[in-house]
């Protein structure tokens, strides 16, 4: 094996995938930087949802290797890969997927409290990371009385409140109104800047992309090229002050 460039933060070589006999990645390479946004954009299908998944330790591909901060991810056992992402890496699907019995703050904080956090701490920087998604004033709220965009933002601040190294977002905004989910968006990447956190964002939509520094494309399960930011919302993003 040979070690990844030093200043990649996730390195990918050579993934390839098979699900259900579809193969979902075909030879994918990748190297992301640390504090980048990164958006993997594609069709349906694409693999971007599989690649998360590799490059996260959640599935270990059939062939190829993926290295985060220069040790390898693909050699490490099932309870190793469980602990790295535990400790090191943030995720985001589609649906928020919040427990009903719990307030918006205390969602916010679950990862905080199964770490051990005492009480006081874990709601502080559930409080914290509320207010910077612009849903401080719901932290009392349970789901069922927020909207689904309201819901979204406290997934991403679930996500964000152990301040992960990397963090994965599946389609964060495939249920939301365009509006609303630019909006969860924009505070997300803003957030992101601002404490360093790397960014995996799968998308199938452009203008999602375009908030990213740079966007990889899979068309069934391989990469056919690498676009730089098309417009100027993620620049703008990085001088909003969260
Ligand atoms: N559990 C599964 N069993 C069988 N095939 C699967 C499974 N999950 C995904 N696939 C197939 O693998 C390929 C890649 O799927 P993947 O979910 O990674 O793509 P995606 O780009 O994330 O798509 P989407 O935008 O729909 O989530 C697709 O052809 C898909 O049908």
């Amino acid at each position: 094996m040979v070690a990844p460039p030093d200043n990649d933060v996730l390195w990918a070589r050579s993934l390839h995938h098979t699900l259900g006999g579809t193969p979902a990645l075909s030879g994918v390479s990748l190297g992301v930087r640390e504090g980048e946004i990164l958006a993997v954009t594609g069709p349906r299908g694409s693999g971007k949802t599989t690649l998360l998944r590799a490059l996260s330790g959640q599935l270990v591909a059939d062939r190829g290797e993926v290295w985060f901060n220069s040790g390898p991810v693909h050699t490490l056992s099932l309870v190793q890969r469980e602990r790295l992402r535990r400790d090191r890496f943030g995720w985001i699907d589609p649906e928020p997927g919040l427990v009903p019995e719990l307030t918006a703050w205390e969602n916010t904080a679950l990862p905080l409290l199964l770490r051990g956090l005492s009480h006081r701490k874990a709601k502080a920087a559930a409080t914290e990371w509320l207010d910077r998604l612009d849903i401080g004033g719901s932290a009392r709220k349970r789901p069922h009385d927020l909207t689904q965009s309201e819901r979204q933002r406290i997934a991403t601040a679930r996500a964000l409140v152990t301040t992960p190294s990397v963090l994965f977002a599946d389609e964060p905004t495939a249920t939301l109104h365009r509006a609303d989910g630019a909006q969860v968006l924009r505070t997300l990447t803003a957030a992101a800047r601002s404490h360093r956190i790397t960014v995996l964002l799968a998308t199938h939509d452009t203008e999602v992309a375009g908030l990213a520094d740079r966007a990889v494309t899979l068309v069934d399960g391989r990469r056919v090229g690498t676009a730089s930011p098309t417009g100027s919302e993620g620049r703008a993003a990085c001088s909003l002050s969260v």
